[in-house]
């Protein structure tokens, strides 16, 4: 299924406090990790485990093993560094690529103005991380150029999605699956979630805060 909203308890807790107007800049940054972290133990669910025997304190035992899973994760510039480390801490192994997507808030495009992919993309899981799927638009440009690149399976973590951009990326790629904690409501004329988070990057890294 390509869109998959993760319902768990702890999520939706942690998620729901997120939304408050007066939360402060350390508050939305731990929760965006710990969502991070959260939605990464639901993206890994299905990584197939094998079994190996290894010398345990009371003789050999069979134990399973993910391997031979590589993984990128690909956090989009900025607000994606915000989930970053919630993710390497439960894929401490993963090489990172990283992509900057800047909307321009008039046309509401995205423009890409970094990319630092690692190798061996169409050997490798890609993991992209960003808090907010809105009009669609920087999650698309950079599954595009991830394709490009070589990706050919590409999994996205999300705290919230407007269902318009949730369309727009499923009709562009169909084959990427979008776990979020939440699918959002609507946009507004501005291209901002509803009820949203707000701006994630500028909660995140503590720049201006601007009424939406
Ligand atoms: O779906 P879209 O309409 O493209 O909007 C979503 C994008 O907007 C935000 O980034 P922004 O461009 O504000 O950059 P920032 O992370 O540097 O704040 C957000 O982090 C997404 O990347
Ligand atoms: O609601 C939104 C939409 C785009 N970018 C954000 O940070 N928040
Ligand atoms: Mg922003």
């Amino acid at each position: 299924m390509p869109i998959h909203e993760v319902k768990h308890p702890l999520i939706q807790h942690k998620l729901g406090l997120m939304r408050r107007s007066n939360i402060s800049t350390k508050n939305f940054r731990e929760l965006a990790q710990e969502l991070g972290t959260l939605l990464t133990y639901e993206v890994t669910k299905d990584f197939s485990l094998q079994e190996a025997t290894i010398d345990g304190w009371a003789g050999p035992v069979t134990i399973e093993q993910i391997q031979g899973k590589k993984v990128t994760i690909v956090p989009i510039l900025r607000a994606g560094l915000g989930m970053l480390d919630g993710v390497l801490s439960l894929i401490p192994a993963a090489r990172v690529s990283v992509v900057g997507q800047i909307r321009n808030e008039e046309t509401l495009e995205a423009s890409t103005y970094m990319e630092k992919l690692v190798g061996e993309l169409d050997q490798r899981m890609a993991l992209i991380v960003d808090p907010m799927v809105a009009t669609g638009g920087s999650m698309i440009s950079t599954i595009d150029l991830l394709k490009k690149a070589g990706s050919n399976e590409i999994r996205a973590l999300v705290l919230v999605a407007a269902p318009e951009g949730i369309q727009k990326v499923l009709e562009a790629h169909p084959d990427v699956s979008i776990y979020t904690a939440s699918v959002d409501d609507s946009l507004n004329e501005k291209g901002y979630i509803l009820p949203g988070l707000g701006d994630a990057g500028d909660k995140i890294f503590g720049t201006k805060q601007k009424d939406v």
